[in-house]
């Protein structure tokens, strides 16, 4: 396998984007189960569900408290709260890990038993190597060094800062899963060798809950790949890749339809449809 880190493009990215066929319905076109949010932090669900439903996929199933689920509805009606079958995970956006309820930890462990492809991100990242699900855990640099140190790895901010690639790598041999490091580089890897950068076009980026968008963007795409995931699950930094250089065009575009100005997280998801409809014709 190549050792050097491949630039994502989006060439690359035009790959991993499906639009639906005439034989397609919500079931068939994937359903993302989102364990998300918390009274700390409810707008964290908001965002992550939005962007999914922005990504496009059949259908988004949300589990979380009263408060937040009347707050994700608010936004997107679309959204269906009972429970159900689902093809894929988007878990631990805006929850704390040291906080969670006993329903919360429940609703998480049923996700990850449940095994299909699970992404892990900020409240659920310590629950990694819990099971044995295709799994992309999505950091960034305090939550990596937490996660490392958490499994006696010795490490600091400071250092996963300093080189990123080189513990993005170590996270994904020893944990055993895909990595998705956020920064201004974003580094992404698996145990079996991919590695692949995005480099964020606006530092714009760089404010509250872009990271939960790019979670619910990834949720959708693996969704819709969960056929594809089942057999092939090195897919699943190929797809991470591909929610990355997404949320990053939809952030470029947003910034640039200000004049270069300043975007919000939800502006950045608002842009989604137009990067993927710029992708499926590319
Ligand atoms: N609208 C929302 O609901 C949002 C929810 N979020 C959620 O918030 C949770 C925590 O995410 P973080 O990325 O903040 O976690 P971090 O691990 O970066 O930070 C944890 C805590 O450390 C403190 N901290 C760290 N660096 C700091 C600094 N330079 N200045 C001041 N305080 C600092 C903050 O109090 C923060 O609560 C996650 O569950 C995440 O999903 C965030 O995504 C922001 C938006
Ligand atoms: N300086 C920067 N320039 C460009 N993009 C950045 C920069 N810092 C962070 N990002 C991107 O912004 C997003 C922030 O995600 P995250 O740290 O999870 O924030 P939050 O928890 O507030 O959602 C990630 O996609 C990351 O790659």
């Amino acid at each position: 396998m190549d050792s050097s880190w491949q630039e994502w493009t989006a060439a690359d990215a035009a790959e991993w984007i499906v639009a639906p066929a005439a034989d397609d319905d919500k079931y068939s076109r994937g359903v993302l189960g989102v364990v998300a949010g918390s009274p700390e932090y409810p707008g964290a669900a908001v965002l992550a569900v939005e962007a999914a439903h922005r990504a496009g996929l059949g259908m988004v199933r949300y589990t979380g408290p009263r408060a937040v689920r009347t707050a994700v509805l608010a936004r997107r009606p679309e959204t269906v709260t009972s429970p159900g079958r689902v093809q894929a995970w988007l878990v631990g956006s805006g929850i704390d890990p040291g906080r969670r309820s006993f329903m919360v930890l429940g609703d998480l462990q049923g996700a990850l038993a449940s095994r299909q492809p699970v992404v892990l991100d900020a409240g659920a990242l310590d629950l990694v190597g819990t099971h044995t699900a295709p799994t992309v855990i999505t950091p960034h640099v305090r939550e990596l060094a937490a996660l490392l140190a958490s499994r006696e790895i010795e490490t600091s901010v400071a250092q996963v800062r300093e080189a990123p690639a080189e513990w993005a790598l170590r996270a994904a041999g020893e944990l055993g899963v895909a990595v998705l490091l956020k920064g201004a580089v974003t580094h992404i890897c698996d145990p079996d060798g991919d590695r692949y950068t995005v480099t964020a076009r606006t530092h714009w980026l760089a404010s509250a809950g872009t990271g939960d968008v790019l979670g619910g963007i990834l949720g959708a795409l693996v969704a819709t790949h969960h056929q594809r995931l089942t057999t092939d699950a090195e897919a699943l930094s190929a797809l991470a890749a591909t929610a990355a250089w997404v949320h990053g065009e939809a952030a470029r575009r947003a910034t640039e339809a200000v004049d270069g100005g300043p975007v919000t997280a939800l502006d950045i998801a608002s842009a989604v449809p137009r990067v993927i409809g710029a992708l499926l014709a590319y």
